[in-house]
């Protein structure tokens, strides 16, 4: 499991491990570079450059060139800066004892083929735009035609918003030292960094941070052999329209093969039948008319009683029956799951969101612009302030933000998903995960754990062996009794 943190929190950890603990920042240092020197020599390289700046970005650089010229690797170290820090002139020192000559003049090596230019400029530290002379050898670098490996960031890019400043790097492999940083994984971060690997240098985290969902952070609801149907919950799904049949379908057949124990839909008459054809394992909640209207809220509320957890508004429409039933819903005292055209109801009215009982929404980002009334651009640019302010003003409210860095936050309890993959950029995957996320809260009631654990399972899904092109929601959702069974012999 690692920690996700913006380039403050990067800091405020390295520093207390210092201050706190009493580990001294050379110590630190080592061990970045004995992990980023195991990398790079597993590489079997021939020659490498390391091109270290005036900070501790700079004094790994050197420490690792140090390591790797002791393992008999031949490396280059150029150094570019002016004020440099305490730690890196102590690098400076022990390679200058050693022998090991650091180059200063990026003329006499720029023509030179390497394995790897390993990128040490600058980390965590960037406070500023890039300006010459670093622009230009950052530019070079681009243009030079071997591979690049970054540590810690690649150099220009800023570590919390994923924004370059200036230029940035290009790297192949960007190796991350003890956490990943919002900006590699936000923004241009991806483009930037290539492969992304996350190394532990020995910092300790003792306060909460986002943590990043692995399988240490799933929960699976358990599932006696002793117990019956009644035992994993009665979910009712509300959804669709004479124009969309599909969203609901899709989201029950996830929920179905989620575990839960009893399903039934409350569907409009007009695709009533079409549900019976698809689906024979769930009950049919049949509103009387074509589609939903102003008296179908009234119709809910006569039923709702029966269940156990409530999902609402896939495939709906955007039309004042979905805005009555979502407050029919979150009226209630079931758990309920928002998705879909549910959000788009909450617009006017995201106080609804504010009740007793556990309550999930699922928005992407233009779905979390009407409930947070952000701008889309600010939800993309600022994806961490914007969760900030929402779980402030919703402390209570599972959100799951869907994207390809995905956040799940309750409070203060953050995780990401970050796992992109464009097989799960199609229509339905939302209400694939929908139908998921239902499956496991109401057979665990537990809203926080559903999400996180629905959000992890909904990727592994996606993980098929074929051209991402080509998946059908209908392949993902096939993939869920291998998943299950994959994390319930590990778990
Ligand atoms: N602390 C720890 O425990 C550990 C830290 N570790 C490593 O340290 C890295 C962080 O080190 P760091 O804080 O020294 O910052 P770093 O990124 O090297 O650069 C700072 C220098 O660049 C300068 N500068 C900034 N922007 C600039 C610009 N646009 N153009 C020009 N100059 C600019 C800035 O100058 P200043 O802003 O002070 O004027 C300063 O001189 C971290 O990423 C990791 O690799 C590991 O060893 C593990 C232990
Ligand atoms: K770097």
């Amino acid at each position: 499991m690692s920690a996700i943190c913006s380039a403050q929190q990067a800091r405020d950890f390295d520093q207390r491990t210092i201050k706190h603990y009493h580990i001294p920042a050379l110590v630190l240092m080592e061990h970045a570079a004995i992990e980023c020197a195991r990398f790079i020599a597993k590489k079997h390289p021939n020659h490498l450059l390391i091109v270290c700046g005036s900070g501790n970005n700079g004094g790994d650089g050197l420490a690792m060139a140090r390591l790797l010229i002791q393992a008999h690797i031949p490396v280059d170290v150029f150094l570019i800066g002016t004020h440099f820090s305490d730690d890196n002139q102590y690098q400076q020192a022990i390679l200058k004892q050693m022998g090991i000559p650091i180059l200063t003049d990026w003329a006499t090596i720029k023509d030179h083929s390497y394995t790897y230019i390993i990128d040490c400029l600058f980390g965590n530290g960037l406070s500023r735009e890039i300006k010459d002379p670093y622009y230009s050898l950052i530019n070079e670098i681009n243009h030079h035609a071997s591979p690049t490996i970054a540590i810690d960031m690649p150099s220009g890019l800023d570590a919390t918003t994923g924004e370059i400043l200036g230029i940035a790097i290009h790297a192949d492999i960007t190796l991350s030292l003890d956490c990943i940083k919002w900006g590699q994984i936000t923004n241009q971060g991806p483009a930037l960094c290539g492969q992304l690997h996350c190394l532990e240098i020995g910092i300790i985290h003792d306060t909460p941070t986002m943590e990043r969902i692995d399988e240490t952070n799933i929960h699976l609801p358990k599932r006696s052999n002793l117990a019956h149907k009644g035992s994993f919950g009665k979910a009712l799904m509300i959804g669709g329209s004479k124009a969309m049949h599909g969203a609901i379908t899709m989201a029950a057949k996830a929920c179905y093969k989620s575990g839960i124990g009893t399903l039934t839909l409350m569907l409009p008459a007009s695709i009533a039948d079409i549900l019976a054809y698809k689906m024979d394992s769930a009950m049919r909640l049949i509103y009387p008319q074509p589609n939903f209207d102003k008296k179908s809220s009234t119709y809910l509320q006569a039923h709702i009683n029966a269940f156990d957890v409530l999902s609402i508004g896939n495939g709906m429409g955007q039309v004042p029956s979905t805005i009555d039933m979502v407050h029919t819903a979150l009226a209630s005292s079931k758990p309920v799951l928002v998705d879909a055209d549910g959000l788009w109801a909450l617009k006017d009215h995201p106080e609804w969101l504010h009740r007793q009982a556990p309550t999930i929404i699922t928005p992407h980002v233009k779905e979390f612009s009407y409930i947070s009334s952000l701008p889309v651009s600010t939800i993309a640019k600022h994806p961490l302030a914007s969760i900030q302010t929402f779980v402030e003003a919703y402390p209570d409210v599972t959100l799951v933000l869907k994207s390809n860095v995905t956040i799940v936050a309750q409070g203060q309890s953050q995780y990401v998903l970050y796992a992109p993959n464009s097989a799960l950029s199609k229509g339905g995957s939302g209400d694939i995960l929908c139908g998921i996320i239902t499956g496991l809260f109401g057979q665990s009631q537990n809203a926080l754990e559903a999400a996180v654990t629905g959000v992890y399972i909904h990727s592994q899904c996606a993980k098929l062996d074929v051209d991402p092109a080509c998946v059908q929601p209908e392949d993902v959702i096939d993939q869920l009794p291998i998943v299950f069974r994959q994390l319930r012999k590990k778990g």
